[in-house]
C-alpha cells in the first residue's frame, strides 16, 4: 500500500486560499486533511462548512475531514452533503461509537477515528474492523506547529499488531509535527497515512516539500 500524504490546511495561508489550494492541486499530495475545531473539545476554533464547501469547489483532492468537535454524529450528512471522501471522529467524543461509524459508512463515506495521545490504542479494539482509517494524534489537538510526542512511535507498532490481529484493512493516520525527520520513522513502524501542516507550508517550496515527504519515505511492506 502506498504511503498517502495529506497536507493540513489549518497550515493554509487563509489570505490566499485559492493560491494555497492551487500549490495542493500541482502537488503530489493524494488527500487534503481539514481540521475542525468547536473550542471545547479543543481549545482553539478553526473552520466550519462555509470554508471547506468553498475549498471543495477549488481543490481537486479527495478531503479527509477531522472533527475535533463534541458530538460529530451531529454533521455526518452535512459532510456527505459537502464531499467529504473520509470522516474521521475522535473516540473521546463519541458516546456510540459504533453507530457514528455506520452512520458514516451509510452517508457513503470513509471512516476514522481518531485518538488523543493520552488515550490507549488497546480502547479500539472492538472497532477496528469496522473503522476504515485511525488517526494516532502525535500532538495534543488544537494547534499546528507543535512538537512532535515520541510515544507515538509505539503506539504506532501497538496499533499495526491490532490490525494484523484483527484481519482487517484499517490504515494509520498520524498527525502532528510531521516533517522530514519524523516522517520516516513513522513509516517505517508502520504508519499509511501522514498528515503534515507546518512542514509543508512554512516551506520556501511546498510542492517540493510534499514530493520530498513522499521520496524520503522507505520502501513500503506490501
Ligand atoms: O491538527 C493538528 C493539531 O490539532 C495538527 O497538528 C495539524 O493538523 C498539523 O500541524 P503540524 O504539522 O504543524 O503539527
Amino acid at each position: 500500500m502506498p504511503t498517502i500524504v495529506s497536507p493540513s490546511m489549518l497550515s493554509a495561508n487563509f489570505a490566499n486560499l485559492r493560491a494555497d489550494m492551487d500549490m495542493i492541486n500541482r502537488s503530489e499530495a493524494d488527500w487534503l486533511h481539514c481540521d475542525v475545531m468547536d473550542g471545547t473539545f479543543v481549545p482553539n476554533i478553526s473552520f466550519g462548512f462555509p470554508v471547506m464547501e468553498a475549498v471543495r469547489k477549488i481543490c481537486d483532492k479527495p478531503l479527509d475531514v477531522h472533527f475535533m468537535i463534541t458530538q460529530p454524529e451531529r454533521y455526518v450528512t452535512r459532510t456527505a452533503k459537502m464531499g467529504a471522501m473520509m470522516m474521521t471522529v475522535h473516540y473521546e467524543a463519541c458516546v456510540h461509537l459504533n453507530r457514528t461509524i455506520h452512520q458514516i459508512h451509510e452517508e457513503g463515506m470513509r471512516a476514522g477515528v481518531a485518538l488523543n495521545p493520552s488515550t490507549p490504542v488497546a480502547m479500539l479494539e472492538d472497532v477496528i474492523e469496522d473503522a476504515d482509517m485511525v488517526l494516532l494524534m502525535s500532538v495534543n489537538p488544537g494547534f499546528g506547529g507543535q512538537k512532535f510526542i515520541e510515544s507515538t512511535i509505539r503506539r504506532t507498532h501497538t496499533l499495526r499488531r491490532m490490525i494484523a490481529e484483527s484481519g482487517s484493512n484499517t490504515l494509520i493516520q498520524v498527525d502532528g509535527g510531521v516533517n522530514g525527520e519524523t516522517a520516516p520513522r513513522l513509516v517505517d513502524a508502520g504508519v499509511d497515512v501522514l498528515v503534515s501542516g507546518s512542514y509543508v507550508f512554512g516551506a520556501p517550496n511546498p510542492v517540493e516539500t510534499i514530493s520530498k515527504l513522499k521520496s524520503l519515505l522507505p520502501a513500503k511492506r506490501l
